[in-house]
């Protein structure tokens, strides 16, 4: 990532130097930059790259997050003045963003954290850029940021989102939404495998057709790609050759815990994340087999139509991005931070892992309001009327036939809850107040902290 921003930065006339920890890495990379060489500077001690950049330096950090980050703060304190900036872009916590960015303010440097989206390609060719931190480091580096970032109808996909870890809380919640997104795809991938019983190739060419319409997308675009490739080794299909073993490397957990945190609702992304942790016991799921028998029942072929599944996607995809937009606008509530919504879904159209065509009229639907659920947007609530039933029997036929499908159940049920006015939770507060007095309000009268009559009942 780190290698293809520096090509990217200096493809956009930017000189710039270099270094990596092995030096010899740095030695492969200049050799092979081509034409870019005259713009880079590589480097083999940190004192030499320090010493190559102008002043008020700028030093861009792409290594991963957590110690490796503090660790290169640390070690390029010394041999900076206190009003440089370091930019750390990885996929960092943003509560160590927020760490980071108080200590620069009593001893700098400067500090900034920038979320990078777009894989090693995006990173470059051009990424989107969620930037956080002081607004005077964006204005020594935004314009760099800009022309290297993705271009939307010639707009750059790059922006200042507000103070300290506002970038990267935005960058997590991208990765959590990207993980639900890739997660329902992966459940209708099920149905179609083990419900319909078609082959990688049929599958493949649903999601292109898909690839044409509402649903266009980066994410669907590449799973007809992975769906439609063969293993060259064994000339099988590559999804039948890979484990169904799902890695990751945190994104998506902090999303869930950050939501549950804040105390907003992200269950679609909650259940992306459960989903991959069941996926990695694969062990357990072997001995489960074996006691129970594989859940997955085929399915006579009329019982679900592939654009039943498509609509099932529409409407799980648009409470996916409802709540990662509600975790963000909780977030900006919480830290006094600006969080432009539209802008956020204006810089995620292009250069991320999760743009789409949808994010453009969610950028229209959040401009209008950004504070109003993005499925009571007009735009939205009408493609929901006309979607959620197919989510409800694609769920239904689900549950009935041993086809998983978590993230979509969870989106349905999201989407009940939050439209029914009267909910069961007047049990959990009977409950609550019954077993600790904690306390309730009443549907008949203003006020709070009454109580049942139920030490009464049990004297
Ligand atoms: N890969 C992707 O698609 C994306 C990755 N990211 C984020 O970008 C960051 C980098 O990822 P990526 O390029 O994929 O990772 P790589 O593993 O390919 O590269 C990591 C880089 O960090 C260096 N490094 C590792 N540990 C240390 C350390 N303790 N001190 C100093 N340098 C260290 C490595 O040096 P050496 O070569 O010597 O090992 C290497 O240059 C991560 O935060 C990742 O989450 C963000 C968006 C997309
Ligand atoms: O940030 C990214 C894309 O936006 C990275 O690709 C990220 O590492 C993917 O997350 P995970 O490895 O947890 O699936």
């Amino acid at each position: 990532m780190g290698g293809n921003l520096a090509l990217n930065i200096a493809e956009n006339g930017f000189r710039i130097a270099v270094y990596n920890r092995t030096v010899e890495k740095t030695d492969s990379f200049f050799a092979k930059a081509g034409e870019l060489a005259d713009k880079l500077v590589p480097t083999k001690s940190l004192e030499d790259f320090v010493a190559a950049i102008a002043k008020p330096r700028a030093i861009i950090l792409m290594v991963p997050a957590g110690d490796a980050v503090d660790a290169q703060i640390e070690a390029l304190k010394p041999l900076l003045d206190a009003d440089d900036l370091i930019i750390d872009a990885g996929n960092a916590n943003y509560h160590d963003t927020n760490r980071r960015d108080a200590a620069s303010q009593t001893s700098g440097p400067r500090f900034m954290g920038i979320g990078v989206s777009g894989g090693e390609e995006g990173a470059r060719f051009g990424p989107s850029i969620m930037a956080g931190g002081p607004k005077s480091a964006w204005d020594q580096v935004g314009h760099i940021l800009e022309a290297i970032s993705a271009k939307h109808d010639d707009v750059p996909c790059a922006a200042h989102l507000g103070d300290a870890g506002a970038g990267h809380l935005v960058k997590t919640v991208h990765n959590g939404i990207e993980y639900a997104d890739m997660q329902m795809i992966a459940e209708v991938y099920g149905v179609m495998r083990d419900g319909l019983a078609m082959s990688s190739e049929e599958i493949g060419k649903v999601f292109e057709t898909w690839n044409g319409g509402i649903l266009q997308s980066y994410l669907i675009e590449i799973s007809y790609k992975v769906a439609g490739t063969a293993d060259p080794e064994t000339g099988k299909p590559m999804l039948d050759i890979i484990l169904d073993k799902a890695g990751q490397k945190g994104t998506g957990r902090w999303t869930a815990i950050e939501a549950l945190m804040l105390g907003t609702p992200a269950s679609a992304i909650e259940a992306a994340v459960a989903s991959r942790n069941m996926s990695a016991r694969l062990d357990e799921r072997k001995v489960g087999e074996a006691a129970f028998g594989a859940a997955p029942v085929a399915l006579d072929k009329a019982a679900i139509a592939t654009d039943m599944l498509e609509a099932a996607l529409v409407a799980g995809k648009i409470v996916c991005y409802a709540q990662g937009f509600g975790l963000i606008l909780e977030a900006a509530k919480q830290y006094g931070w600006s969080m432009p919504l539209p802008e956020i879904a204006k810089i995620w159209r292009e250069g991320c892992i999760i743009r789409s065509a949808m994010l453009n009229d969610m950028a229209d639907a959040l401009a209008e309001d950004p504070s109003r659920n993005l499925m009571l947007a007009p735009f939205f609530a009408d493609k929901l009327k006309e979607t959620h039933g197919a989510l409800r029997k694609v769920v239904a036929v689900g549950a009935l036939n041993g086809l998983p499908v978590p993230a979509l159940s969870a989106a349905l049920s999201y989407f009940d809850i939050m439209r029914t006015q009267r909910s069961t939770a007047n049990m959990l507060q009977g409950q609550r107040d019954f077993f600790g007095a904690h306390g309730f309000e009443r549907t008949d009268k203003d006020g709070s902290g009454f109580h049942g009559p139920w030490a009464m009942n049990t004297v």
